[in-house]
């Protein structure tokens, strides 16, 4: 499949699949939720939940992933109305591009003002450690580079316009108050800022991988986030992300990191569950105050 294949994903389709889940929910979703592998957990700080498995939504692709259970989540985190993906779709699964980035849209009919995405990913700078956390202050777009993107393909302006900024990916605003949580919550000593990229996976990277990312500024490589958030800035959704660092990525040859494995990424998000948790409820918090 590439990502220039034709989008069933419509506009019209997409209502008709917010209509069939707007009749089983009560609440208005105000910020996007999607966990990143292993990290499934954060929809338990919801609320007031009701699940709906993306195996019973009529037309809906399902997660074929470890670690992404596959369902949607809507309730209340703190009191504030969300929609929470635990499971999302990759390219690797063999989903084009606009395909893993559809739930985004799907999400904005709700009326979603806000993305949090998270994601698993390996660290290329030095200074990461397992169980560290960055936050994304932009990302560099690697298959965008190639020619891949959710967006390619005729456009409907419904969902923004064909061309688009995307120079204020990630919002400064909602960066400096996740700042000011990490500080309060004691977390700097694990946090940093920096920048993901995407490759389409599902392996690792080659040393030299590592080493040509490292070369191009990239702090942090994972296999999602990029086209989630091209997708929601497409349609004006203001953007935060975060990634879980589960392993770091060697630049010298000898270094065995063949315990890289999947199951090794889900561990680490185990162990950092509930202090991820509580990050995401307080970031939640902060961006209903802002509005
Ligand atoms: O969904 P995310 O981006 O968190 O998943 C990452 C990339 C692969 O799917 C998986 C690798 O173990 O984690
Ligand atoms: N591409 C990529 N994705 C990851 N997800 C978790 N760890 C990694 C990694 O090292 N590389």
């Amino acid at each position: 499949m590439c990502s220039c294949s034709k989008n069933i994903y419509t506009y019209e389709k997409l209502s008709e699949i917010k209509d069939f889940l707007t009749e089983k929910i009560s609440i208005q979703p105000k910020i996007g939720v999607i966990c990143g592998s292993g990290l499934g957990s954060l929809g338990n700080a919801i609320t007031d939940a009701v699940w709906i498995n993306y195996a019973d939504i009529p037309d809906f692709p399902v997660s074929t992933v470890e670690g992404h259970v596959g369902r949607f989540i809507f309730g209340c985190i703190r009191g504030v109305p969300v929609a929470c993906m635990q499971g999302r779709f990759h390219y690797y699964e063999g989903y084009p591009l606009s395909i893993c980035a559809m739930p985004v849209r799907l999400m904005k009919l709700f009326g979603i003002s806000h993305l949090i995405a998270s994601n698993a990913a390996g660290g290329l700078n030095p200074k990461y450690k397992v169980g560290d956390i960055m936050l994304q202050k932009d990302h560099f777009n690697l298959m965008g580079l190639a020619g891949l993107g959710p967006h390619i393909g005729p456009n409907d302006s419904r969902f923004g316009p064909r061309f688009f900024s995307m120079s204020n990916a990630y919002d400064e605003i909602i960066l400096t108050k996740a700042k000011q949580i990490v500080e309060r919550l004691n977390m700097q000593d694990k946090v940093h800022e920096g920048i993901y990229t995407c490759v389409g996976g599902p392996n690792y990277e080659t040393v030299a991988d590592v080493k040509a990312l490292i070369n191009l500024g990239v702090d942090a490589v994972g296999m999602s986030t990029v086209h989630e958030v091209i997708a929601a800035r497409q349609c004006g959704i203001r953007c935060f992300a975060f990634s879980l660092i589960t392993n770091v990525c060697s630049a010298e040859y000898g270094v065995d990191c063949t315990d890289i494995h999947s199951e090794a990424v889900l561990e680490v998000g185990k162990q950092m569950q509930e202090e991820l948790q509580i990050f995401v409820e307080e970031v939640v918090e902060a961006i209903s105050q802002d509005n």
